[in-house]
């Protein structure tokens, strides 16, 4: 069954001239994990909140979610356990209590049990009687998440779950999303800047730029496109509009070069027959051969239209 289902949704803010999400076509299958990534103002927010029903798009064909079309009719919100990048936990209540408030808020009963029981599978036993305020903030976000959970939420849409986490309590949070995949069968959206987290936890990588998908991939095919090492070569400006030349003349065809303040990196990710030969030819003073991230794939999927391959 698709969680989500969506097609030609478009969102336009009053007052703007632009369309902040243009012609959306997704859906989304049971236990998927994905990731939705973006630069800056791409509308990863905006199409969170359309899917939780918190928004409503300016246009669309249909907005599914759990099988309820939101907007249409008498659509009702559908039972998305949305986390957004914000403390929603109270810091002078303990744990328990925060955890009572939320499920007495939303009229669900659930024993005492229960609730310990999550809250030993993810690490946080003995935290019962504990201010929030006390929690490390690793730990409040899992409690944040585990709170949702207890709603027997199937589909969990997370803004940014990590940012702002040091990298152990950020690994802590992974693998409690793991986990809530894998063993509890719950669907998960997560919007992320963090390439090598949506690199290592999610089975899909949705990247949105301008309002528009530009790349939907399985993160298991994804890799497959490219060569699985890159070569990144240091330029001076100047070189940076010969060497698209250089490049293309050598046959290169999946590359990308782009300005960094006084330089300019290219990455070229497609396998070269000679490295020595393509170094020595082009007089490149440096050059670092490394494996392939998820992270140079977006650079490129972002940049391959106006600046590299010339296709
Ligand atoms: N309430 C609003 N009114 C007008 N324009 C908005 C509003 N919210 C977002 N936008 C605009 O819509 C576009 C998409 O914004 P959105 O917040 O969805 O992007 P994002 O990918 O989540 O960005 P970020 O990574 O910075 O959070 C941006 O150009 C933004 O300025």
């Amino acid at each position: 069954m698709n969680i989500v289902n969506v097609r030609n949704c478009s969102k336009k803010y009053e007052k703007n001239n632009f369309f902040s999400l243009e012609n959306i076509n997704l859906q989304i299958k049971n236990g998927e994990i994905v990731g939705l990534v973006g630069p800056n103002g791409a509308g990863k927010t905006t199409l969170i909140k359309i899917l939780s029903g918190l928004l409503k798009p300016t246009e669309y064909e249909e907005v599914k979610v759990l099988g309820e079309d939101i907007y249409k009719g008498k659509g009702k919100i559908p039972k998305v356990g949305l986390i957004l990048n914000s403390n929603q936990l109270y810091d002078d209540l303990t744990v328990m209590e925060n955890l009572y408030f939320f499920l007495r808020m939303h009229k669900i009963k659930k024993n005492k049990e229960n609730i310990l029981s999550l809250l030993k599978k993810f690490d946080l036993e003995g935290r019962e009687n504990t201010l929030v305020k006390s929690l490390s903030t690793g730990m409040k976000q899992k409690l944040n998440i585990i709170r949702v959970i207890l709603l027997e939420v199937q589909f969990l849409i997370l803004d940014e779950p990590t940012s702002g986490l040091d990298p152990i309590s950020k690994a802590d949070v992974h693998n409690l999303l793991d986990t809530l995949a894998k063993e509890m069968n719950i669907t998960i959206l997560i919007s992320s800047h963090i390439m090598n987290e949506v690199q290592r936890l999610c089975t899909r990588v949705i990247f949105l730029n301008k309002g528009r998908i530009i790349k939907d991939s399985y993160m298991d095919t994804i890799f497959k496109e490219f060569y699985k090492e890159v070569v990144e070569i240091r330029l001076s400006k100047e070189d940076t509009y010969k060497m698209h030349k250089k490049l293309r003349d050598y046959g290169i065809k999946k590359y990308i070069v782009f300005e960094q303040n006084d330089n300019s990196t290219g990455l070229i990710m497609e396998r070269i027959e000679s490295i020595e030969d393509f170094i020595s030819k082009f007089q490149i003073k440096s050059f670092n051969e490394r494996p392939i991230q998820l992270e140079d794939i977006f650079f490129y999927e972002l940049y391959k239209d106006g600046l590299g391959d010339t296709k």
